[in-house]
């Protein structure tokens, strides 16, 4: 039996880093996705191991299920369909894994999606001989946030193939997972985001596991309706940066500073609570044009590029790609961990109307 399962990648309007703080961030997923491909083997391929198979990096990885078991001796088969902790003990398990396996070290940052690959999958299926392939459409470690799509797609994979997720395997086709069985696919991604951010707010894996567009404050969803469409222009610095380490240098300046970042945190909540409000006001009831609405959300994209300048997480390139949108007058901000990465910039209704006259 093999099941195919897929997520998306997102966007972070509004509140980075200080989402992981308690403010409210704003946040609209992308349709740019994670594939996964789970091949559990039957007798016939005599495959007594559990493959990985990373098809954009050119990796494979293979461990035979004697060593699963002796490595994880309390995985089996969920009980429960809620996720266990992350004991210390599967962390050294799967430490001597990763160590073993010679993983190059220009691409030594993929450890900790093996290690969230390992402990979601012995987690959800124990020691099963299986098959997993990834690929992407999302640029890994840019803050479009392939971590979290990776970890949703696993999960749902993972998930549809118990008794907890009761999909009808044998129906050919994408199928769509109901309201309870995607809380269920989140919570085990939020376990595997925490095994690759370290400290995740866990709004990269909702967005990824809901869609559309939600508003995120501590731990908790809004799902939003926007009544305004927004164009973002998506620029990649191709500077690869690490959100542990981005979110776990902004806690550092919070604790040498927490008055000052206590405001930093409340103007972005400010600025992430007005951005959901411009964006979910009903024409009937609206006062202000579209224009008016975009130039207002242009100014909060600039004070929350500031205040993420405040937390440390831009970098040259990322003003580079500020400057040179300003020269066209077209506001942007970083998206994501920051440190390089992406930049968004918002094209309003009147640009894409003057690009509209030259093409024609
Ligand atoms: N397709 C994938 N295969 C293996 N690991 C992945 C994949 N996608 C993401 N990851 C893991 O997530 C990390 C990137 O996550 P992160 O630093 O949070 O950046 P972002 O989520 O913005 O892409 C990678 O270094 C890798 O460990
Ligand atoms: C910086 C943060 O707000 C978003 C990180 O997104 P990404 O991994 O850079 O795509 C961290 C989080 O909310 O968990
Ligand atoms: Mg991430």
């Amino acid at each position: 039996m093999e099941v195919q399962a897929r997520a998306p990648g997102k966007i972070i309007l509004s509140g980075e880093h200080a989402v992981v703080h308690g403010s409210t961030a704003v946040a609209a997923s992308i349709n740019l996705y994670t594939y996964v491909t789970l091949r559990f083997s039957t007798p016939s391929d005599n495959q007594d191991s559990l493959k990985l198979e990373l098809k954009d990096e050119g990796l494979d990885f293979s461990w035979s299920t004697s060593k699963l078991k002796e490595l994880f001796p309390e995985s089996t088969e969920p009980q429960s369909p809620k996720p266990p902790s992350f004991s210390v003990e599967s962390a050294k398990s799967i430490e001597s894994l990763i160590e073993g396996l010679n993983i190059p070290e220009a691409k030594i940052s993929i450890a900790s999606g093996v290690s969230a690959f390992l402990w979601l999958y012995t987690s959800i299926h124990g020691f099963k001989p299986a098959t997993v392939s990834f690929t992407s459409e999302l640029p890994m470690g840019s803050g479009l946030g392939s971590s979290a799509s990776f970890c949703v797609a696993l999960a749902a994979a993972l998930l549809a193939c118990t008794d907890f997720v009761s999909l009808d395997l044998k129906q050919q086709g994408w199928q769509s997972f109901q309201e309870r069985q995607l809380d269920l696919v989140n919570k085990w991604a939020f376990e595997g985001e925490k095994i690759i951010h370290g400290k995740p707010s866990g709004i990269d894996n909702s967005v990824s596991a809901y869609g559309n567009i939600i508003s995120f404050k501590s731990g908790n969803m809004t799902h939003m309706k926007a009544n305004m469409s927004l164009k973002m222009l998506i620029t990649n610095t191709k500077v690869g940066r690490n959100t542990k380490a981005l979110v776990a240098g902004v806690s550092e300046r919070t604790l040498r500073h927490p008055e000052a970042m206590a405001f930093v945190f409340n103007a972005v909540d400010s600025i992430s609570k007005e951005l959901a409000l411009i964006l979910q006001s009903r024409a009937s009831d609206d006062v202000l044009s579209v224009t008016e609405k975009e130039e207002k959300i242009e100014e909060l994209m600039e004070m929350n590029q500031g205040l993420l300048q405040s937390m440390g997480v831009s970098h040259v390139t990322i003003e580079t790609v500020l400057r040179t949108t300003l020269k066209y007058k077209l506001a942007s901000k970083l998206t994501g961990a920051g440190g390089g990465g992406c930049v968004l910039t918002l094209l309003p209704t009147c640009i894409l109307f003057i690009l509209l006259q030259w093409s024609v």
